[in-house]
């Protein structure tokens, strides 16, 4: 197990090139597994989640070759095989495999997932997708059976809109007969990507990024190349990096137009942020306003960059209030910052943050992926040395996070815990 070591204080800038979106590699991994031959997808970011997908499709029989950012999905080989344990419930998107399998074999059987822990993460708009499409769908031992003779397309309007159902249901529908409609859909840029990719291999997808989804299911679908948007959650968090500590740092390789709730509130607090075509420029001064932010479905502001800004937000002058709409609990980074000198209150699913105060480096643990950033942001931004736990969570999500960091010009390491530490750490 390791831990992160970061010396506050120092200046960044500089450019950082933004890796291919992590919640669109999960979904197009899976997404191959519909097709009847290979599937390149390139722009792959190099984090553990697509490592654990890239596992749990080798073993349901597929041959999976990665070579850098591009991995190959050969799926002619998979058989309907059970995936109760282990990897599926390391990670969130593994619920994936439920649409995907139920799409292709008529059948799946797969352990509830993983992932970071916001609070409850129901899926039950997903498995009322998959009944509709013609699935039974039965929950015993902590495990999803879906079985169907066939699946049919389907009118489908979520209670709630959520990114994982919109694109479950999309996977299962796109080798379903006849038409589905999916209203109340998501409308990430994710969901988009899972349209691209599902539409180069046959499948008919209308209305993708808006809430009313069509896809018209084929019986085949082919092979196909498709390289993944960057990632915006990424990008999002170097530009509050920047905005913290950075001097001009260039971050580049993205689409600005899927971060203009992030650059909008970061104008507001009086940073300079520069939009170019593929790439955005922020400049930080010290003397930041706080300001009030709602986390939003898209475009609204996202819930994954909620944590990181509260950082930020800890060192501008003024209170501010944040509120997460998606997740109400999605506040455990609260404390860990509090530790090191934050002011900040939970009321509901609010949090108070009255900045201006100096943070100091402590020890503090990171409960999920964002909640790691944040406690990263809070250790660029404080005195002395800021030791951070829980670093597999970064790793989830965060390619090459120290070396991108280091670049800039940050100071920070990995070490690897004591037993003692580890122990510790299991009783915190
Ligand atoms: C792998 C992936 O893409 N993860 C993202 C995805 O998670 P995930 O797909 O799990 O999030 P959802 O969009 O489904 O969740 C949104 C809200 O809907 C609720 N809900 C969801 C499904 C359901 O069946 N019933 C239900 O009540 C959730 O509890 C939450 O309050 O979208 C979240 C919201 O943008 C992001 O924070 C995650 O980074
Ligand atoms: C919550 C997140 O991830 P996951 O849904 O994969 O747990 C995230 O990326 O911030």
């Amino acid at each position: 197990m390791d831990k992160l070591m970061v010396e506050g204080g120092h200046t960044l800038s500089g450019q950082v090139q933004i890796n291919g979106a992590k919640n669109s590699a999960v979904a197009l991994i899976p997404a191959a597994i519909l097709a009847d031959a290979p599937v390149q997808v390139d722009n792959l970011p190099l984090i553990s989640d697509v490592g654990i997908l890239a596992d749990l499709l080798r073993d349901i029989g597929a041959d999976v070759e990665l070579d850098g950012e591009a991995i190959t999905i050969d799926p002619r080989t998979i058989t309907p095989t059970p995936l109760p344990n282990g990897r599926v419930k390391k990670m969130r998107a593994s619920y994936y495999m439920m649409g995907a399998m139920l799409g292709k074999f008529k059948k799946a059987d797969i352990g509830l997932p993983g992932g970071c822990n916001l609070g409850p993460r129901p899926i039950d708009q997903h498995i009322k997708g998959f009944e509709a499409l013609g699935a039974t769908v039965s929950n015993e031992q902590g495990s999803i059976f879906l079985r169907a003779n066939e699946l049919r397309g389907a009118r489908i309007y979520l209670d709630v809109v959520s990114v994982g159902a919109t694109i479950n249901i999309m996977l299962a529908a796109a080798r379903a007969k006849g038409r589905t409609v999916i209203e109340n859909a998501a409308k990430e840029p994710e969901i988009i990507d899972v349209a691209t990719i599902l539409s180069s291999m046959g499948a008919v997808i209308k209305g993708a990024g808006t809430d009313v989804i069509r896809i018209e299911g084929q019986e085949k679908l082919t092979g196909c190349n498709h390289t993944i948007i960057p990632d915006r959650i990424e990008a999002g968090t170097y530009m509050i990096m920047a905005a913290t500590m950075g001097k001009e740092v260039t971050i580049e390789n993205i689409i600005p137009d899927h971060l203009e709730s992030l650059t909008a509130k970061l104008q507001e607090m009086g940073v300079e942020v520069t939009v170019q075509d593929d790439s955005v420029v922020v400049r930080s001064n010290n003397d930041l306003k706080g300001v009030d932010i709602k986390t939003l479905v898209h475009p609204g502001f996202p819930t994954d960059l909620q944590q990181p800004v509260t950082a930020l937000l800890a060192k501008a002058r003024g209170t501010s209030i944040i509120t997460d709409t998606i997740y109400n609990a999605r506040f455990k980074h609260i404390d860990e910052l509090r530790r090191m000198g934050a002011d900040i209150k939970v009321e509901g699913r609010s949090a108070m943050i009255n900045g201006g105060i100096k943070l100091e480096g402590a020890r503090v643990k990171a409960s999920d992926l964002r909640a790691g950033a944040a406690l990263v942001i809070a250790g660029l931004l404080a005195d002395g040395v800021t030791e951070v736990t829980g670093v597999h969570h970064i790793d989830r999500g965060y390619e090459a996070f120290e070396d991108k960091l280091l670049q800039l010009g940050a100071r920070l390491w990995r070490e690897k815990m004591t037993e003692e530490e580890q122990e510790q750490l299991k009783h915190s």
